[in-house]
C-alpha cells in the first residue's frame, strides 16, 4: 500500500467556487456528505485530497496538495483552497473536531513538502 491516510475520514460536503456564476457548487453528481482524507504517497512523498461520497463512493475530488497551497480556515467548519490553477475547492465540514483535524493533517502534509 503506496499511500497512507494522515487523519482519519473526515466528513464534508465537498463544494467548487463556479467562478462565473460566483456562487459554491457541490463537487459531483449529487449534493451530500463525502468522506475526505489526506493521503501521503511512502515512495514519493507527494501528498493529495481524496473525497468518495458517502452514498455511492464516487469520487469527487482528487487534488494534489502543492508546496505553494495556502490552506484558508474560512470559519471553524468551512475550509478552502485553490488548486494551484484556477479551481477553488470549499469543505463543508459536519463537526469542529472533523474540521480541525482535517486541517491538521493537511498543514503536517505542507511541512512535509
Ligand atoms: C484572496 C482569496 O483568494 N480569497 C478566497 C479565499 C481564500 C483565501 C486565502 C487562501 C485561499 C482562499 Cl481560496 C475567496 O475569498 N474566495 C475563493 C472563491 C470564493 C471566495 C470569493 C468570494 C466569496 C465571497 C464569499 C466568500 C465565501 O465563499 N464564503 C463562504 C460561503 O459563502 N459559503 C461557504 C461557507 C462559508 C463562507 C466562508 C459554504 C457555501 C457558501 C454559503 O455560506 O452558502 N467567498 C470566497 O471565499
Amino acid at each position: 500500500m503506496s499511500e497512507k491516510a494522515m487523519c482519519s475520514n473526515c466528513k464534508a460536503s465537498v463544494m467548487i467556487y463556479d467562478d462565473a456564476e460566483r456562487k459554491w457548487k457541490s463537487a459531483g453528481r449529487t449534493p451530500g456528505l463525502s468522506n475526505v482524507n489526506v493521503y501521503r504517497h511512502m515512495v514519493q512523498n507527494t501528498f493529495r485530497v481524496v473525497g468518495r461520497k458517502e452514498q455511492d463512493g464516487e469520487v469527487v475530488i482528487n487534488c494534489a496538495v502543492i508546496s505553494q497551497l495556502k490552506y484558508n480556515r474560512a470559519t471553524p467548519t468551512f475550509h478552502q483552497w485553490r488548486d494551484g490553477v484556477r479551481t477553488v475547492y470549499g469543505l463543508n465540514f459536519s463537526t469542529h473536531d472533523e474540521a480541525n483535524m482535517f486541517a491538521g493533517a493537511m498543514e503536517d502534509a505542507l511541512e512535509m513538502l
